[in-house]
């Protein structure tokens, strides 16, 4: 087997919460390359699947595989030197900063620069070019000097995203990164996480079908903590069994 063909990979994977599994025996591969989401009416237990992928929540059984190799012990910081990377929403921005200074940080942080150290950015001239190049590419440029407390939560999540891609990740996972957005951040936010995704292996769970659509080459759909179905959106989209989950018919 290609050990590489697969960024991430979960083996019966399962998480129990006072005898309820909110996750059970799950099967996921996350192909390295692709935009992949995690879909599913509410309770499906896709935000605890993420939190496993991404070493938040510890399983009650089974494993994780980072490129072939088990890590299902580690934590989040071995797997983000490792490569992989979760968006925090909002609360990875740093209020009391200003966004250019969000910006810089990360970037150290990127590069296993301690953060006491932004006071010298000035001493790493080209991260100062580079956080340049972020900011006009996340269209934040205008509000380099604003502090990011002042944002409004759309340019905020889009601060997010920024600060996440300066961390250079080859798997990045995001939860929900158009929950609470506007039409045209929306419109703003699938454009960057498509051109984020070039290169780079994309995790992601989202509620808006149509971003799910318009973004994802693959879908995986969950129901009471297992997986449904997985494919196209145009395969999953048209089962019976996915609809009828989502208008709470299921049986099973
Ligand atoms: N810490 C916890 N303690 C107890 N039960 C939990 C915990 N976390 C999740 N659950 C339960 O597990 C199930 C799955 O939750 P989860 O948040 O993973 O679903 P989800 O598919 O992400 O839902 P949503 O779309 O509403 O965010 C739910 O029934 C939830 O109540």
């Amino acid at each position: 087997m290609d050990r590489a063909a697969h960024a991430l990979e979960a083996r019966s994977l399962s998480r129990e919460f006072n005898g309820f599994f909110a996750v059970r025996d799950v099967d996921f591969r996350l192909r390295r390359g692709s935009m992949h989401a995690v879909i599913g009416p509410n309770g499906a237990g896709k935000t605890t699947l993420f939190n496993l992928l991404t070493k938040y929540l510890a399983p009650s059984h089974g494993s994780i595989l980072h490129e072939g190799e088990d890590v299902t012990r580690l934590g989040m910081a071995a797997m983000a030197k490792r490569g992989v990377a979760r968006s925090f929403q909002i609360s990875a921005v740093f209020s009391g900063l200003s966004v250019r200074e969000n910006v810089e940080l990360a970037l150290l942080r990127g590069r296993g620069l301690g953060w006491s150290l932004l006071g010298r950015i000035s001493s790493h001239p080209a991260l100062i070019d580079e956080a340049d190049a972020l900011l006009r590419r996340f269209g934040l440029s205008e509000q380099a000097d604003a502090l990011a407390g002042n944002l409004s939560y759309g340019r905020k999540r889009v601060l997010e995203l920024a600060t996440t891609l300066a961390l250079e990740p080859s798997v990045l996972l995001l939860d929900e990164p158009m929950a609470g957005l506007g039409r045209e951040d929306i419109e703003r936010v699938t454009g960057l996480i498509r051109e984020m995704g070039e290169g780079r292996t994309v995790l992601l769970v989202e509620h808006n079908m149509k971003v799910v659509a318009e973004l994802a080459d693959t879908i995986t759909v969950m129901v009471r903590g297992q997986v449904l179905a997985e494919g196209t959106y145009e395969a999953v989209s048209s089962r019976p069994d996915v609809m009828a989950a989502y208008t709470g018919e299921a049986h099973g």
